[in-house]
């Protein structure tokens, strides 16, 4: 019998679980998805319970493709900042509220009266947030306060599927600096923050490191999903962690960083040292390695082209769609897409923007208009890498996630951020990553530097050429988000 480990990514569109063996080869994979609930405009919601099940199924999915294989380790990651409320008995309060909920203004308005903005910058990285887990916990005690006297711990997403697992209330310093009251310089919760709050600290898991032993496999759950009773559940990472681990990306190497087109669009930036962004547009938080990374989100990335794919052209694959917008030009030919639909996170920390379609006219196709998503995506990140290149600026970005799969995408990515990419050469992601770190959690090798000499080595550049369609076509751009602001206004 040869060694595996399984890695686990609880994604936003579905949960992903692979096998790699101790070289780094992808023995077995599979996806499941869940549906994204949206109750109200600008809240976005999951059930923990649909996490479960096709987390479960993706296990059992992968175990019966190993034969002659073992599993001798479990590593886990998934979308960061969301909450799950559970009551005294492990039990899910309410649905889960995601990373891209913009519900908490009151909340964040609240930490912001309450703890000066540079203090909280300074001790956790960044300002208060509205997709941050804290204001969602501050939400639930003035909206839903009935449910807020049964609470008993909350969890993020992949640490709940931990406790599921494994029974054990823990997390890890890389997605919990991404709840908002993690101190960075301890990688401990901020005690202080949360007594000035008036937030009991026990409602939170303890931390422990990313690649620590979290738990071990329940036997009831062993035996639906056809692994070991016992086995090593690691800590893992946050998604965007997570997926850097799989690509090399170490604060110990600073010429490399990562973009991600996942629902969410990622720029991260390895750094050595906890010095945030004194503005707060970009976030600062803990990399699975000990060391720190800027991330900056467009919220809508890869959830633009699925929202405008399931609007208005609900038959067409991913791929074919990549294929029409291929028929029309760089720049659209005029169509301009602002990809607000869910507010937008970084650099303008504004969750009341909305997106919008500009400059329409009878000549304008399909392909044109597909066009104008991926290029207002890409113009997007551009903002965000402009804020991050001024403090951590790195030599090429990886790319990772399902819109890496698109090669018009990649090609107008490079292009807009003006920036070497690599493509990917498998289909790492976060779920390898986890891998990668439950490799070393149970001392496959001796850390995550040595386990980086097994991960595939670069392939297919995508250079940049410069455009000058494009930089006219960022100019709009941000014209537009400016413009458009007193029309938004006086809608809502
Ligand atoms: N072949 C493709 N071409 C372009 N985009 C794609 C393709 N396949 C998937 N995507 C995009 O990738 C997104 C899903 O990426 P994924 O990394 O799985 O996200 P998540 O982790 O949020 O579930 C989809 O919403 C879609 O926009
Ligand atoms: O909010 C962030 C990072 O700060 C997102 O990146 C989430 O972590 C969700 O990731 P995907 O589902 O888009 O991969």
């Amino acid at each position: 019998m040869t060694d595996i480990v399984v890695g686990l990514d609880l994604g936003t569109g579905g949960v992903r679980a692979i096998a790699v063996d101790l070289q780094g080869q992808i023995i077995a994979q599979t996806t499941r998805s869940y549906p994204l609930l949206t109750p109200q405009l600008g809240w976005t919601e999951q059930n923990s319970a649909d996490w479960v099940e096709a987390s479960l199924d993706a296990l059992s999915d992968v175990t019966q493709q190993l034969d002659g294989y073992t599993a001798i380790a479990l590593g886990l990651s998934g979308q960061m900042h969301g909450m799950v409320a559970l009551d005294a008995e492990g039990k899910a309060i309410r649905p889960a509220i995601l990373w891209n909920d913009q519900r908490t203004g009151k909340a964040v308005a609240l930490i912001e009266a309450t703890i000066p903005r540079q203090e909280l910058i300074q001790r956790t990285g960044n300002p208060a947030i509205t997709g941050f887990q804290l204001p969602k916990l501050l939400w639930l005690r003035t909206e839903e306060p009935q449910a807020y006297t049964r609470l008993w711990r909350i969890l993020l997403p992949k640490d709940y599927l931990g406790y599921v697992l494994t029974g054990s209330l823990v997390t890890e310093p890389s997605d919990a600096s991404g709840v908002g009251c993690l101190n960075l310089a301890n990688r401990q919760w901020d005690t202080d923050i949360l007594h000035t709050l008036d937030i009991n600290p026990a409602f939170f898991p303890s931390v422990i490191e990313s690649t620590a032993i979290a738990g071990r496999l329940k036997a009831e759950i062993a035996t639906r999903v056809g692994l070991l009773s016992g086995l090593p559940v690691v800590a893992g990472g946050g998604d965007n962690a997570a997926a850097a681990i799989g690509l090399g990306i170490s604060s110990s190497n600073l010429n490399q960083g990562s973009l991600s087109i996942g629902t969410s669009g990622v720029i991260f930036a390895p750094c050595d040292r906890p010095i945030p962004d004194p503005e707060g547009r970009v976030h600062l938080f803990c990399h699975v390695d000990g060391g720190y990374h800027f991330l900056g989100v467009t919220l809508a990335a890869g959830g633009s082209v699925r929202w405008y794919r399931d609007t208005f052209a609900p038959h067409i694959s991913y791929t074919e769609l990549m294929d029409i917008a291929e028929r029309s030009l760089p720049g659209a030919r005029g169509v301009l897409f602002l990809p607000h639909l869910s507010g937008e996170r970084s650099p303008h920390l504004d969750p009341d923007t909305r997106g919008a379609f500009v400059n329409l006219s009878l000549a304008h196709t399909q392909a044109d208009i597909t066009r104008a998503v991926l290029e207002g995506v890409a113009f997007s990140l551009r903002e965000v890498l402009e804020v991050i290149s001024a403090i951590a600026p790195v030599e090429r970005l990886l790319a990772t996630g399902g819109g890496a799969r698109s090669n018009i995408w990649l090609r107008i990515l490079a292009d807009v951020l003006q920036t070497k990419l690599i493509a990917p050469k498998a289909e790492e992601g976060a779920a390898y990553g986890a891998a990668i770190l439950a490799m070393v959690g149970v001392g496959a090798y001796p850390n995550l530097e040595a386990a980086f000499k097994i991960l595939p080595q670069d392939s297919n550049i995508v250079q940049s050429q410069p455009n000058p369609l494009y930089e006219a076509g960022f100019e709009r751009y941000k014209l537009l988000y400016d413009t458009l602001k007193p029309v938004r206004q006086s809608i809502s």
